[in-house]
C-alpha cells in the first residue's frame, strides 16, 4: 500500500528552485534512506511531508491526505530533526508525558528504558543539552511515538559514533517488532546500510534513483589495471567515477549493466565491489574525478 505519494512536486524559495518535478511513492512499511549532498533538497522534502510546509505545485499525499495543515497527518507522522523546539518550561519527563498524551501509539515503557540508558535526568531542559544529547532525546520521543510515518532529518546529528550506532540498532529492533514508515535523511550512509530497505537518491532538487538497497549495493562495480586497458574497456560503458592511481594505473567505477566482468578479469583486471554509499557519492559527484578535478 502507498503510503506516501509525490506528484510533479515544486518548491520555490525566492528565487531558489528547491525542488524540481520530484515523484515518486514510498510503500507502508518500509525504511527509506533519504540520500543527497548538502542543498540537495532533502529537509525542504521532509518538511513538506510532514505538513510544515506546503509545496509550490505539484500533489503530495501522506496517509491518502494533503498533510499541510492537516491535523490526521500531525497526530500520525512525524518530524525529527536538530531544530526540535519543545516549550522551553517543559522538563524532559514532562515532555515525555505530553508525547503520551498526543500520541495514541506512544510506549512509555520503552521511552523509560531509553531515557535511562542515555542516562538522561528527568529535570533537564531541552534547551541545555548538548547538541548530540538534544538528538538523542528527539530520536528517543520519534521512535517511541510510534507514528504510522515517521521523518527523520539528519537524527543523528552532533551524535557521537557509539550513540549513532546504538540509535540504528534501536531503530531496527523496534521497527522489526513494530513494522511502520520512516524516512531517514541521513550523511551516514554507510552506517545506515544495514538498516534501509530502500534508497530514493536526490540531486538538484530530483529525483535520482529510487531503489531498493540490494539494488544499490549491485549498481556498479570498480576496476582497476593498467591505464590504457582500464580507459579502453570503459569507452563504451557508463562511467561513474575515473582516477589514475600510481603509475600507469587506472581505477574506474561503471555502472554494472551488461558487464562481462570474466573477460574484464581475464584481461587483467581487478575487480572491487562498490557500498552503495560509494554509488551515491559516485553518482552525485558534479565531476567524475571528484575533488581532485579541481586541482588539476
Ligand atoms: N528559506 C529559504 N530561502 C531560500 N533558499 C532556501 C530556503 N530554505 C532552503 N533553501 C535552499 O534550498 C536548497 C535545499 O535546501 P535543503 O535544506 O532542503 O537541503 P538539504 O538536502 O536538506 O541540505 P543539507 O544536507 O545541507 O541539510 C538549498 O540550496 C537552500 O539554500
Amino acid at each position: 500500500m502507498t503510503i506516501v505519494k509525490c506528484e510533479r512536486v515544486t518548491k520555490r524559495q525566492g528565487s531558489v528552485q528547491v525542488l524540481s518535478d520530484l515523484s515518486f511513492q514510498i510503500r507502508n512499511n518500509t525504511i527509506t534512506g533519504l540520500i543527497g549532498k548538502n542543498g540537495a533538497g532533502k529537509t525542504t522534502l521532509l518538511k513538506i511531508l510532514s505538513g510544515l510546509w506546503r509545496p509550490t505545485s505539484g500533489h503530495v499525499e501522506v496517509l491518502n491526505t494533503n498533510p499541510f495543515n492537516s491535523l490526521s497527518v500531525s497526530a500520525n507522522v512525524m518530524y525529527i530533526d536538530d531544530q526540535m523546539d519543545f516549550p522551553h518550561t517543559l522538563t524532559l519527563s514532562e515532555i515525555l508525558e505530553a508525547g503520551k498524551r498526543f500520541y495514541g501509539n506512544w510506549d512509555s515503557q520503552l521511552a523509560e528504558r531509553l531515557f535511562k540508558y542515555f542516562s538522561f535526568h528527568p529535570n533537564q531542559l531541552h534547551n541545555e543539552l548538548s547538541k548530540g544529547k538534544a538528538s538523542t532525546f528527539n530520536m528517543i520521543f520519534g521512535l517511541v511515538a510510534r507514528c504510522e510515518v515517521t521523518l527523520f532529518d539528519e537524527p543523528t546529528s552532533g551524535m557521537d559514533a557509539s550513540v549513532r550506532k546504538d540509535f540504528n540498532r534501536a531503530l531496527l529492533k523496534d521497527y522489526l517488532a513494530h513494522p511502520r514508515t520512516m524516512i531517514i535523511s541521513s550523511h551516514h550512509l554507510e552506517e545506515l546500510e544495514e538498516v534501509l530497505e530502500d534508497i530514493l537518491l536526490m540531486k538538484d532538487g530530483k529525483t535520482l534513483l529510487h531503489e531498493s538497497i540490494d539494488v544499490i549495493r549491485n549498481y556498479a562495480v570498480g576496476l582497476t589495471g593498467r591505464s590504457e586497458l582500464v580507459r579502453q574497456w570503459v569507452a563504451d560503458k557508463e562511467v561513474l567515477y575515473q582516477e589514475e592511481v600510481g603509475i600507469n594505473s587506472c581505477f574506474a567505477v561503471v555502472k554494472n549493466e551488461g558487464l562481462n566482468i570474466d573477460k574484464a578479469r581475464h584481461l587483467g583486471m581487478e575487480i572491487t565491489p562498490v557500498s552503495a554509499s560509494d554509488v551515491c557519492v559516485y553518482l552525485t559527484n558534479p565531476m567524475r574525478g571528484g575533488i581532485d578535478d579541481v586541482f588539476k
